[in-house]
């Protein structure tokens, strides 16, 4: 799953999709191609910086931020768009513009999104996230980690089917880094395994993450060597779909980590 940042300030593209104040949509839809071409089979399209202290934004500028790339990319490239939306009105519209999954950070929490998904049709990825991006990592605490996490997903899948979400449609986040110490998301990464016990996909989201900040004190540009090892870390626990910045690059680890699974079952 290859990532498109369509905020000004996220973290990691730094809006380099912009130009002044608004998004340059044949520059956003040029790095849609190239991270086809690179080897991602999903993209998502985000409009709300969920990156720790982000403000809110309003639902009509991350729609105005999202539509119209999720328009662009369903008419000029074969892929599956995934939109990263907590907003019930974005999964209706981006559903109807051509996007094939719903990738909500608050996993369909907000008033409206459970019936928003369901009347989509669409494949939900349903993510852990302990408070708010404004102050999740101010003071993250758990009894422990994965148990509460995987009780969260649980009870959001229970609410997904009651609503009529088939279980067949649901992916399962952790939600590295979406309020978890360095000690959290490494016991997330370790006992991966647990997770998927509920038989759904899991999705892990480590790129670039802060988490290699704080253990490395990398900035955001030298992030990449270590998030292409979290990114083999977490396909080696079980993780189906990895979310990266980087995909030419994870391609090539997860490609090797093939090759390897391939000769050993020789
Ligand atoms: N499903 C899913 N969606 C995401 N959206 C972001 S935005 C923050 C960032 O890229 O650091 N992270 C994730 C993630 O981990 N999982």
């Amino acid at each position: 799953m290859g990532i498109i940042n369509t905020t000004p300030d996220s973290f990691s593209d730094g809006g380099t999709l912009y130009r002044g104040e608004r998004l340059d949509l044949d520059r956003a839809l040029a790095r849609a191609r190239q991270l086809c071409e690179q080897g991602a089979s999903i993209l998502d399209v985000g409009g709300e910086s969920t990156r720790p202290g982000a403000a809110p934004v309003s639902a009509q500028q991350e729609q105005d931020r999202v539509l119209p790339l999720v328009e662009r990319i369903a008419a000029e490239l074969d892929v599956i768009i995934s939109v990263d939306t907590s907003s019930p009105a974005l999964m209706r519209a981006a559903a109807a513009a051509g996007a094939g999954l719903i990738n909500d950070v608050r996993a369909l929490g907000v008033d409206g999104a459970l019936a928003a998904a369901a009347a989509s049709g669409l494949p939900v990825c349903l993510m852990h996230m302990q408070g708010q991006p404004g102050t999740m990592q101010q003071a993250p605490v758990y009894q422990d980690v994965v148990t509460e996490v995987r009780d969260y997903l649980a009870s959001r899948v229970a609410a997904c089917e009651a609503a009529g979400i088939a279980r067949g449609k649901l992916l399962l986040d952790p939600g590295f880094g979406f309020g978890k110490t360095v000690a959290h998301n490494f016991q997330l990464l370790q006992r991966l395994p647990e997770l998927a016990q509920e038989g759904l996909p899991l999705l892990a989201g480590l790129s670039r993450k802060s988490m290699i900040g704080k253990l490395l004190g990398r900035d955001v540009e030298q992030r990449l060597p270590a998030s292409l090892a979290l990114a083999l870390l977490a396909a080696q626990r079980g993780a189906a779909i990895i979310r990266v910045h980087d995909v030419l690059e994870t391609m090539d680890v997860l490609a090797m980590w093939t090759a390897m699974t391939e000769w050993e079952q020789q």
